[in-house]
């Protein structure tokens, strides 16, 4: 129980070597609050407590000081199981993996955010989980952030009655039906979610069961129910997407007037809210206005919330107004599942790329989703095109790699993990190698005073971190806008942010680069520093001599400093 944080001896001075400083008028000039990946928007800074000349913290945590040594709490914090992987993991939690051990050892393996689907399972379901995942934090200092992700209303099948899949062999006939649910179906019959469903297709149509996994043609039409031969034959799981195609063309009749979010959704966002999740993954995006509609929804409902949004692209709606949508949001996710379903498979690839090069500019944290190591739910090895697709998302620079059924219903989970952990290590020593931050150019995302100022530092920073081949970078921030800002370099070194709270540090963890500590800290930068060194000295993160170059939002300054 004893404390391990060696602080006494540092309290002497240190040598800080202002390099670049801004001038002390600035300080406290900058109100940059929600959303803290994005542009700030203007809203007032969180009023500060002071509780003695000098000191300011948040809330009652303490402040550093060098005296204060660290408590156990704060040494098993999971910035402190710091490992410089670059490429954040998300991993689906489903039947596989929800018990108490199992997401903590995703979590010891380096998931930083668990992600419930709410296309499956119930409310209580994802209750015990989400009540798993806050415990593992609380009690063994993991900081893993929960993302919910909707329903959202395009059309999918029933849940096949309980079983956990159905096997549709070639030229068998199946029925799909929009009869209610609860009525007892004819063996090879699937409900399907959308009540036009019945009268929108047409015979001859092609009916395809998660982008192609199962295909089916149209052959009659009886009332309710529209009956299909099966084409190309396959595995039929649980709520699988259907769309269906004519002529070659994907057909949006009134499914396409489907509101993004149904009231289905509506009902599971109030559990999130409830729930206090980090993220709420939107699915089927089409446009900004429900990104927007669904902020002022939780800001009104509760005005602490800190839930960022995440716009999952997974249409062709979607792709027409990729930019609006992405300034709306906190986040992106590219959902190439369903994406691949709507538009040809040939075209993913590029668009990927355009996704994660348009978040990066736009100061968006990105996720690549789907089929990463699908052939793993099977399987203990991926495919060697498994491991090339992981690479290439590490080497667009992705934020953030997801796991969907290889982690919720595998066969192996701990070794997809694995895998993802391995390749993107391994993609991101390659990269530091060949010197990519050289190539990119980022356009100036701010026009405000206030915000040039912070993205001016934090790119003066970052350039200065590569160029002396700094260690870390530190970033003091209570909004974690500038930890965005430097992540959004993706400099050589890691970001070490430090925050005052706990749910921003959570959503810091989805961020490239970026190790989230919560500390509370001061507006006296050496004491903040002569804390930081003795907590990361103590768990050997940091060494005398290492190089860091501090950047902090409260005195909108740059520090390079030689750990003492
Ligand atoms: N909570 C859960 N309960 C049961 N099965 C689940 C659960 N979550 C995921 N699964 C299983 O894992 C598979 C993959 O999960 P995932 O959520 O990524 O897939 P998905 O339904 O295709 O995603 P999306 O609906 O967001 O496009 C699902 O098809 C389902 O079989
Ligand atoms: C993740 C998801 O929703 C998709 O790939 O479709
Ligand atoms: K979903
Ligand atoms: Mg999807």
């Amino acid at each position: 129980m004893s404390p391990v944080c060696p602080t006494a001896s540092s309290s002497t001075l240190f040598p800080v070597s202002p390099f670049l400083s801004f001038p002390r008028t600035f300080t406290g000039a900058t109100s940059i609050s929600k959303p803290f990946f994005g542009l700030p928007n203007h809203a007032p800074a969180k009023k500060l407590l002071s509780t003695r000349p000098g000191v300011l913290i948040s809330d009652n945590r303490r402040a550093w000081t060098p005296e204060t040594p660290a408590t156990e709490k704060e040494l098993k914090d999971e910035g402190l199981r710091a490992t410089t992987a670059m490429t954040k993991l998300v991993c689906t939690i489903g039947p596989e993996t929800c018990g108490p051990d199992r997401i903590e050892a995703l979590a010891a393996a380096g998931m930083k955010v668990a992600r419930v689907n709410m296309c499956h399972g119930t409310h209580a379901w994802h209750r015990a989980v989400i009540e798993r995942v806050r415990r593992l934090n609380e009690e063994k200092g993991f900081a893993v952030a929960i993302m919910m992700d909707t329903e959202g209303s395009e059309i999918h099948m029933g849940d096949l009655g309980g079983a956990s899949s159905a096997k549709a062999e070639d030229g068998d006939m199946w029925t799909f039906t929009v009869r209610p649910l609860g009525c007892s179906l004819p063996e090879r019959s699937v409900h399907v979610n959308y009540d036009g469903f019945a009268e929108d297709v047409k015979e001859g149509d092609e009916l395809v069961v998660d982008g192609g996994m199962v295909r089916f043609e149209v052959t009659e039409k009886i009332g309710p129910d529209v009956l299909c031969r099966c084409i190309d034959p396959g595995l039929l799981l649980p709520r699988a997407n259907l769309t269906f195609w004519r002529n070659g063309t994907l057909v949006q009749e009134r499914n396409a007037m489907l509101p993004t979010l149904s009231s289905k959704d509506w009902l599971d966002i109030d559990f999130g809210i409830e729930e206090g999740v980090d993220f709420i993954g939107v699915s089927f995006v089409k446009s900004a206005e429900v990104i927007n509609h669904l902020k002022s929804y939780i800001a009104a409902k509760c005005c602490e919330s800190e839930i960022a949004i995440i716009a999952k692209i997974e249409s062709i709606d979607s792709l027409k107004n990729l930019e609006d949508i992405i300034k709306a949001s906190d986040g992106v996710m590219v959902a190439r599942g369903d994406l691949g379903a709507q538009i040809p498979l040939e075209q993913v690839p590029s668009v990927q790329k355009r996704i994660v090069e348009l978040c990066r500019q736009l100061n968006r944290p990105v996720i690549v989703a789907s089929q990463l190591l699908e052939s793993m739910i099977e399987y203990p090895i991926p495919t060697r095109a498994e491991v090339a697709d992981v690479s290439e998302a590490v080497g667009q620079q992705a934020d953030a790699l997801m796991l969907s059924g290889e982690s919720a219903m595998g066969n192996y989970p701990d070794k997809a993990l694995a895998v993802l952990r391995n390749v993107s290590l391994r993609m991101e020593r390659h990269l530091k190698e060949v010197k990519r931050h050289d190539t990119v150019k980022l356009p100036a995302i701010t026009f405000s005073l206030t915000g040039d100022i912070s993205e001016e530092i934090c790119n003066a920073a970052a350039n200065i971190a590569n160029k002396l081949e700094a260690d870390y970078i530190f970033v003091y921030t209570k909004s974690g806008h500038m930890a965005s800002l430097l992540s959004r370099h993706r400099p050589d070194c890691p970001i070490f942010a430090f925050t005052p709270s706990a749910s921003m540090q959570r959503q810091l963890n989805l961020l490239w680069g970026v190790t989230p500590f919560c500390l509370s800290f001061t507006d006296d930068m050496e004491n903040n520093l002569s804390g930081t060194f003795s907590l990361l000295k103590a768990r050997g993160l940091l060494k005398s001599g290492d190089f860091a170059i501090v950047v902090s939002d409260m005195l909108q300054s740059v520090q390079v400093i030689t750990v003492p």
